[in-house]
């Protein structure tokens, strides 16, 4: 099946434009102030507003209070709320009351045990997100362009739908397709000429590496 392809930390016309283009599905903007794709949610919402109706408005938060996700939500009016901290299942209830939006939890994965986290929230999340553990000393839980052992992903039941991230780009895609046949992938650095800066020329690399990976499905609209 084709997958869905979100492409993260966007700060700029000209990116978002190819990835819309190029048919992402979902787009993402970083509110996690030591990023370099940091955005304040006014610009964000500046941006989203070429793409709404087309693609999906993820705000990427991580461990948000209400008072941010409240200004968040209001400005930027997304369509998902990604959750890349260590929320707990009861909070991630709590926010999906309060803000009544669907809720994509990350996780960070380093061995099988990090998966059986994943449990508490059937049910509760509405999409999973697989990343990599950060490396060590780095000040961001995500968006490091590392990857995790992708053959872990076989341990789960079928049923569990998820974006699979960490270090996806041109290179890899194929790869990470054939070993876990995700029903979404999400890149972000893997695309980037510079830290925080999009490259269209990566992204057309990448979704033309995914569209090779998925020829047959995709030739045939399944
Ligand atoms: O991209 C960031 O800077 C970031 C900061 C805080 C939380 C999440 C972040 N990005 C997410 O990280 C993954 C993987 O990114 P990469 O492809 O390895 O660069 C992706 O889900 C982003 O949404």
């Amino acid at each position: 099946m084709k997958p869905d392809i979100k492409i993260c930390g966007l700060k700029t016309a000209e990116a978002i434009d190819r990835a819309g283009t190029r048919g992402a599905t979902h787009i993402g903007f970083i509110f996690f102030e030591k990023s370099p794709r940091y955005i304040e949610p006014d610009d964000a919402a500046r941006l989203a507003d070429r793409i709404r109706g087309r693609a999906k408005i993820v705000a990427v938060v991580v461990n948000p209070t209400n008072d941010d996700l409240d200004e968040i939500v209001a400005t930027l009016r997304p369509d998902i709320l990604q959750l890349h901290g260590d929320e707990s299942p009861e909070r991630v209830l709590t926010i999906k009351a309060v803000y009544g939006l669907p809720v994509m939890k990350a996780f960070s994965i380093r061995t099988a045990d990090d998966l059986k986290r994943v449990e508490a929230y059937i049910g509760i999340a509405d999409r999973f997100l697989f990343d990599a553990k950060p490396p060590k000393g780095s000040e961001l839980p995500g968006g490091n362009g590392v990857s995790f052992d992708w053959t872990l992903l076989s341990w789960l039941d079928g049923t569990v739908d998820y974006m699979l991230s960490g270090g996806l780009n041109k290179d890899n895609i194929a790869e990470a397709l054939a070993i876990t046949k995700a029903p979404g992938l999400d890149a972000s650095s893997g695309l980037e000429s510079a830290p925080g800066v999009k490259s269209v020329a990566l992204i057309d690399e990448f979704f033309d590496a995914v569209e090779q990976a998925c020829r047959p499905e995709m030739a045939s609209g399944s």
